[in-house]
């Protein structure tokens, strides 16, 4: 038995449908990304879970139990989830130990026990040093940390948290993400964490559900999200993947004959015979010896990135805009490249953006 489950489930609000059509089942214990652009309905889909959102249509089950649905709705604070929030919503005149404490007093908790689990809840995110201070007198970072103590403390069997690293600097949010890591290995707790940072989503989270427009456009591990993308919205979003329009003219299991500038490529893909994307990354490109590549292309620039030079390079009779890999050594401007496809993963072509690595280079533009 799945440990979450949604059904079907539609979120309108007045005219407009906000999320369309989801269906997602979830082991318990895991720790599940929410990840696609600003609007596609993320935290929607959260509050829905929480209970502070009621479907439209579909359901949602909880260890075999429905929460909600056409004749059912379950009040947030009867589903024994906890939830962050970005702005942590702490008590400021309480201290650490007040803010974590708080929770236990309302569930009627005798004091002894309380204290008992706010030591050990603190202890947990590495705060007992600190039980005293009110949250002004301390970092984002520990309000955050105390924000997630506040709900540890509860047992929840899940944990939802909406965007929580926002409001962090980079520093901060590397090393929360490592937290969030160990706490969730510590407490066998579910999580799930909305955000639109592909990187934090494949840094933290053991199944990623890709959303676009208020639907899922895949649910995986980051690893399939990454190797198998089964959509080009998916390739592309996910660590700055680039899309070839190709023909697939025979498949043979998992390999597809796929014809790319004149030449036959035998790639791994679940595409049919007919016009397919060639999902591509940085790895699979190299450069060739001329005569031995597969596509012609131009330099446009470079960046030096993390040891190595990141060229950006404009491909000739592709119909692709901008294609992007990592070399070992400067190239100038305008200088001619032969390109080979090492590697790659080939899916039917949905009818999507023609110009298909556009997204890839403008994101390496804007961060270099
Ligand atoms: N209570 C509401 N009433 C009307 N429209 C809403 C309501 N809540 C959300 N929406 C709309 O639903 C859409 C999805 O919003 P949502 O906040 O779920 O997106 P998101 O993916 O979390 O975005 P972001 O990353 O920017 O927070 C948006 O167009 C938003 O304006």
């Amino acid at each position: 038995m799945p440990h979450l489950s949604l059904r079907n489930i539609s979120k309108s609000f007045g005219e407009q449908d906000v999320l369309t059509g989801i269906g997602l089942e979830l082991p318990a214990g895991a720790f599940l990304a929410l990840l696609g652009p600003s609007g596609c309905g993320k935290t929607t889909l959260l509050r829905l879970i929480a209970g502070l959102e009621r479907p439209s249509q579909g359901s949602l089950w909880l260890d075999g139990r429905e929460l909600a649905g056409p004749s059912t709705f379950v009040l947030p604070e009867a589903r024994g989830l906890g939830m962050v929030f970005q702005s942590y919503a702490l008590w400021p005149s309480m201290t650490v130990q007040g803010n974590v404490e708080f929770g236990l007093k309302v569930q009627g908790m005798s004091r002894s026990e309380r204290k008992a689990r706010v030591a050990e809840v603190l202890a947990t995110v590495g705060l007992d040093a600190l039980a005293d201070r009110r949250p002004h007198e301390l970092s984002g970072g520990q309000r955050q940390r105390v924000a997630l103590a506040r709900s540890l403390a509860l047992r929840p069997r899940m944990i939802l948290l909406d965007e929580p690293l926002a409001n962090l600097d980079a520093h901060l949010r590397q090393s929360m993400l490592a937290e969030f890591r160990r706490l969730h290995a510590a407490t066998g707790a579910t999580f799930v964490f909305v955000t639109h940072d592909q990187d934090e989503a494949m840094a933290v989270a053991s199944h990623i559900a890709v959303m676009s427009q208020g639907r899922i456009e895949q649910v995986g591990t980051p690893e399939t999200l990454y190797r198998r993308p089964k959509t080009a919205m998916v390739a592309r979003f996910i660590s700055h993947g680039m899309t070839l329009p190709v023909e697939v003219t025979a498949r043979d299991g998992d390999l597809c004959r796929t014809l790319l500038n004149g030449q036959v490529l035998g790639l791994p893909g679940s595409a049919a015979e007919g016009p397919a994307w060639l999902c591509l990354h940085r790895e699979d490109l190299t450069i060739a010896p001329a005569g031995q590549g597969h596509i012609r292309a131009e330099v446009l620039g470079q960046n030096f990135r993390n040891g190595r030079y990141l060229t950006h390079v404009t491909p000739q009779g592709i119909g692709a805009d901008v294609l992007s890999l990592a070399l070992d050594h400067p190239v100038a401007q305008g200088t001619a490249l032969h390109i080979r496809i090492a590697s790659g993963w080939v899916i039917a072509r949905d009818g999507g953006t023609p110009v298909a690595s556009q997204g890839a280079y403008l994101t390496e533009r804007v961060d270099a």
